[in-house]
């Protein structure tokens, strides 16, 4: 049986003044190693789990455990240093920090994380090493020193990825990461994106309400079939 990196039950989470749960699951795992895509409908609840799965917010009922750890036993500063030391993350909005360079904002996983940063160096040396080893995976190496706004969409998106991977997390989680991309590059981004993930060794939670990426994947989960709330009134 291969670990399991995440282990949810029995979570119940309402944003505040929602009459209903918005997300009601029994049980959902992922495994070390796995690439996992997690699709449904815009407003299903796809970014509220993986707030909760972050440790963003904290579930009314039920249990989330990254790496054994439960998540709610920890204080919010320590669900901080979890987070920085454990996940890496590509959001929508990629949440680069436009002033920083792109190498700048490729090290900065490692600042915020001292477990991160001895993984970066026993892989590659120095920090620095590894993040130039991403950048040029990422076919970067001619914008290192460029702020990140200077950057077209596609470009930021590898930078995100190269600071969700630098320093090994065991899971990398993707909030529709390649919804500013078209079909060619989107399939591109997805390829380079486990080509990375498969060197560090990192598994890969992704969710998207494009069910075409599915394929790519070593499992597809609908977050209709998990959530035991889940209506017909959502939009694709
Ligand atoms: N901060 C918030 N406060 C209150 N309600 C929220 C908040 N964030 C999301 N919701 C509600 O929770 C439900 C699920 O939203 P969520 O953003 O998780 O869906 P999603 O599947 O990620 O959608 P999309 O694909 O459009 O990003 C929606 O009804 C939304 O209005």
């Amino acid at each position: 049986m291969p670990r399991l990196l995440i282990e949810l039950s029995n979570l119940q989470f309402s944003w505040r003044g929602a009459t209903r749960p918005t997300l009601d699951i029994p049980a959902f795992s992922l495994a070390a190693g796995e690439h996992l895509f997690l699709h449904g409908p815009s407003g299903s609840g796809k970014s509220t789990l993986l707030s909760l799965l972050t440790g963003i917010h904290l579930p009314q009922q039920g249990e989330i455990r990254i790496l054994g750890q439960n998540l709610a036993t920890l204080s919010g500063p320590a669900r901080d240093h979890f987070r920085a030391d454990h996940l890496g993350y590509v959001f929508q909005q990629f949440n680069l920090l436009s002033y920083l360079s792109v190498l700048d904002n490729v090290l900065l996983s490692c600042q915020f994380s001292k477990i991160r940063h001895q993984r970066a160096c026993a892989f590659s040396g120095t920090a620095k090493a590894q993040a130039l080893h991403l950048l040029e995976r990422l076919d970067l190496t001619s914008f290192l020193d460029r702020p990140v706004s200077a950057l077209s969409v596609g470009q930021q998106q590898r930078v995100a990825l190269a600071r969700a991977l630098i320093g090994a997390p065991e899971i990398l989680i993707a909030d529709e990461p390649t919804s500013a991309l078209d079909a060619e590059r989107r399939g591109a981004f997805i390829d380079l994106l486990f080509e990375c993930a498969t060197e560090h060794n990192t598994a890969v939670l992704m969710v998207s309400h494009d069910p075409q990426l599915a394929a790519a994947f070593d499992r597809s989960v609908s977050l209709a079939s998990l959530n035991r709330n889940s209506t017909e009134s959502e939009h694709v």
